[in-house]
This record gives structure tokens, C-alpha cells and sequence, in this order.
């Protein structure tokens, strides 16, 4: 089994200037890598450059042993994102958000599969309007399921925690760690303490020197001890 995401002395910034230190990991399928660090520290660049969304500055950045190709439908049909934005059509109701994704990427039983993210995500009841009409958790909940019901062997999650409820959050290092034993590498870029003990299974800190560590020094990092 090869690699499922490896960085080399990757280099992510804007303008030709990095955010952050060089960045060199490896993750194999299975495995959900937290990423964290103070705010600005260059997470989520990490993030939105291994996702293809800008160009490393510097460094190597394989996905699935290939190059990063945002724009091959191949490499987008492999890798799934979530990061800081509310993207949705004005005129499509939440079901039809998610049936679009199920038939998008050939869900056997996109109507069952659409039920059962409307059931976990607690959207049952706001299936039938647009995003619009309902909370900013709910239009978070419901970006989640998008992420999640769509096969993919790379998952990007930027902050997912972010305008959860506890219970919420729970349910949802719950569902990553289900996606993780089902083959799929998770990168969880958090600043949630207790999301990255129930879900990580390692921790690369981001800082002006970036370190990959073991989930529980990762804990320990984030917890300021
Ligand atoms: N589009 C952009 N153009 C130029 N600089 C940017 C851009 N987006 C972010 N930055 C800067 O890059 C640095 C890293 O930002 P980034 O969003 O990656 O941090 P982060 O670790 O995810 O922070 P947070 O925890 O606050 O979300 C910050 O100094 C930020 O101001």
C-alpha cells in the first residue's frame, strides 16, 4: 500500500513569501493527521495547498503517489475538502445539496445515502429549504455531510469543529474515525483539544520550525503543558 499523502520540504505562502517553516510528512491510508498551531501560523495554507486550491512555494507534494492536479477530475474525485466557506447553490434545498453530491459521484443508492447524512447530521427537519433559511451551524452541518458522503481517499477538514455544538462535535470525531478504518487519510486541521485526542492518530505542529509528533505530545502541545 503506497502513500496516501507525502510532503517534502514542502514551502507554502503567498507572494513568493512562506507563512510558516518547511513541512515534510508522510501519511498512509487509514491514518487522520492534526494539524495545528497558533491562528495565522499557516494551517489552513497548508491545508488549502495540499487540496491544490495555490502552488507550493517550494518542496515536493504527492497525493496518492501523484502530483497535485486540482484540475485533473481524477485527483478531485479522490480528495474531498472542507474549509471556511459557505458554497451553495441559492435555489437548491439541502436534500438536493446532497443528492447532487451522491449522483456526482455515483452513489449506488444516492436517495438512502442522502437519508442517512440528513439523519446523522441532525438536518432532517431543514431537509426540504435552502441553505439560506437556516442557522450558521446547520449550513456547517450541512457542508459536513457533502464532505462525508461522497467516497474519497484523501479527506481535508479546516477547522470542521468550527459553529459545532459539543454534541455535534462528538458525532463528528466519530464519523472521522469511521472514514480512517475505512481506508480513507484524514488531514484535521483543528484547534480543538479533544477532537484531536478522539480522532488523530498523529499531530504535525506548525511553527516557524513544523514537527510531526505523536498524537499524545500533540495533546500535550495544544494544551499548552
Ligand atoms: N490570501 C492570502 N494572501 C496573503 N496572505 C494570507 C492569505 N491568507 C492568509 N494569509 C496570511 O498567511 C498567514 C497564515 O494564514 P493561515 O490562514 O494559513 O493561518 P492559520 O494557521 O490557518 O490560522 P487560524 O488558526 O487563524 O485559522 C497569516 O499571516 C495570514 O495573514
Amino acid at each position: 500500500m503506497g502513500e496516501a499523502l507525502e510532503a517534502d520540504r514542502l514551502l507554502v505562502g503567498y507572494a513568493g513569501r512562506p507563512v510558516c517553516g518547511e513541512v515534510s510528512f508522510r501519511m498512509m491510508p487509514g491514518e487522520v493527521l492534526a494539524v495545528v498551531g497558533f491562528n495565522g501560523a499557516g494551517k489552513s495554507t497548508v491545508a488549502r495547498t495540499v487540496a491544490g486550491r495555490q502552488e507550493p512555494l517550494a518542496g515536493e507534494l504527492r497525493v496518492l503517489g501523484l502530483p497535485v492536479m486540482p484540475d485533473s477530475a481524477g485527483f478531485r474525485r479522490q480528495v474531498a475538502v472542507l474549509f471556511d466557506e459557505d458554497v451553495f447553490f441559492p435555489s437548491l434545498t439541502i436534500r438536493e445539496h446532497l443528492l447532487l453530491v451522491a449522483r456526482g459521484h455515483s452513489l449506488g443508492s444516492p436517495e438512502e445515502a442522502v437519508d442517512a447524512e440528513l439523519g446523522f447530521f441532525g438536518l432532517e427537519d431543514k431537509a426540504g429549504v435552502v441553505p439560506d433559511v437556516v442557522s450558521s451551524g446547520q449550513r456547517r452541518r450541512l457542508l459536513l455531510a457533502a464532505a462525508f458522503i461522497r467516497p474519497s481517499s484523501l479527506l481535508i477538514l479546516d477547522e470542521p469543529e468550527q459553529r459545532l455544538d459539543p454534541v455535534m462535535r462528538e458525532g463528528l470525531a466519530e464519523r472521522i474515525r469511521q472514514r480512517a478504518d475505512a481506508g480513507t487519510a484524514v488531514v484535521l486541521v483543528t484547534h480543538d483539544p479533544r477532537l484531536l485526542v478522539q480522532a488523530a492518530t498523529a499531530c504535525l505542529v506548525i511553527d516557524e520550525v513544523v514537527e510531526q509528533v505523536d498524537t499524545e505530545r500533540g495533546a500535550q502541545f495544544i494544551a499548552g503543558s
